[in-house]
């Protein structure tokens, strides 16, 4: 697997982007976060005024074995049929990559039918994982195949122009994965990190919460090394993310990450490399459980909470305008000086 370097934050930049917000014209501190992420932007970029734009959406699809189980409210064959209304434009995600003018592409990872679309990129590293009730999800190989795809993916992106990366996926299943990864890395409870996905009654729930507590009682796995863990648990699209996010963060590009599936890739992105974390940015707090969780574990807060539980990068794609924001102010605003206006006294 390729390796990757990251960087630390450029400090001097960051400083220096502080700085002259101070002399622009508003009273210190009044635009709140805002700043905060002006700063962040120009330590990510080592540019005093970033540029965010044109964002990319670079979506992962793939199937999970464990959705035999019946943890998911929708069959298997959904993955496929979205990845065509992808393709087709038709999803929240498409919508909203659309308002925000950005470069949008659904990869292949694994879904379990044949999809063939001019647009998609066609990288199946399997028909989806396995029943991870049974065996582990994926092979080690599996697992680091999927990361360098994640990486190439986002590479080509990044190469095409793009300067502010947004992650998604689709995975029916993939909130049963995601569950069992964090709890597996952190020995948290499942029943405090699961939550109704697409929206299973509470007896669904309660036979989630049972199949996850067993597979992680009966597969062994190495709580310190994130791809034996991915290996357990899956999923295909989960690590195709963690590989998007570390080359990203390797070219300095600013990653905007998603809900609940897309923060747990986060959370392996920055066990593998813990400089990651400095260049991602949490959008929307996710009515899914185990969110808030792994926000935390990333010592991150969310920008929005909308009350959203749908994934495929729609939340990322929501809060990019506040990151477009952020970097507008510190480019055009006037200082005080160039705009006669008196400064505090
Ligand atoms: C029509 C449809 C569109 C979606 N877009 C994202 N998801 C989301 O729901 C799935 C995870 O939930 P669970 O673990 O309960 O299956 C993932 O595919 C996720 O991206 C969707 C789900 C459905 C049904
Ligand atoms: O927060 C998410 O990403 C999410 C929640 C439920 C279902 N799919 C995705």
């Amino acid at each position: 697997m390729t390796s990757i370097q990251i960087q630390p934050l450029d400090v001097k930049a960051a400083e220096a982007a502080a700085k002259y917000i101070d002399t622009l014209t508003k009273p210190q501190g009044s635009l709140g976060r805002l700043e905060e992420l002006a700063i962040n932007l120009a330590g990510i970029t080592q540019e005093i005024f970033p540029t965010v734009t044109p964002p990319g959406v670079l979506v992962f699809a793939a199937d999970h074995g464990v959705v035999e189980e019946g943890v998911s409210a929708f069959p298997k064959s959904v993955t496929a049929q979205m990845a065509l209304n992808f393709l087709e434009g038709g999803a929240a995600i498409n919508v909203f990559s659309k308002q925000i003018g950005a470069q949008f592409q659904l990869v292949d990872i694994g879904i379990a039918t044949t999809v063939q679309h001019s647009e998609l990129s066609c990288r199946k590293v399997r028909m989806g994982t396995r029943n991870f009730c049974n065996e582990h999800a994926m092979t080690r190989n599996e697992v680091e195949q999927a990361i360098e795809i994640g990486i190439n993916e986002a590479t080509s992106l990044i190469n095409k122009g793009i300067k502010c990366l947004i992650v998604g996926e689709m995975g029916i299943g993939n909130t049963t994965s995601s569950t069992a990864l964090l709890a597996a890395l952190t020995n948290h409870k499942v029943e405090e990190l699961v939550g109704s996905g697409t929206g299973i009654t509470s007896q669904q729930l309660k036979h989630k919460i049972e199949r996850i507590e067993q597979a992680l009682a009966d597969r062994q796995y190495d709580v310190k090394d994130p791809i034996d863990i991915l290996s357990a648990f899956g999923g295909l699209e989960i690590a195709g993310m963690v590989g998007a996010m570390l080359a990203a963060a390797s070219y300095r590009i600013p990653i905007i990450v998603d809900g609940f599936i897309c923060t747990t890739a986060a959370v392996f992105a920055v066990q593998m490399n813990e400089l990651a974390s400095d260049y991602m940015f949490a959008s929307h707090q996710s009515v899914e459980p185990g969110h808030r969780f792994a926000l935390s574990i990333l010592k991150k807060e969310p920008l929005l909470n909308l009350q959203m539980r749908l994934g495929e990068g729609s939340g990322a794609a929501i809060a990019f305008p506040l990151l477009h924001s952020a970097s507008l102010m510190i480019k055009e605003m006037a200082t005080f000086a160039d705009a006669g206006v008196a400064n505090k006294e």
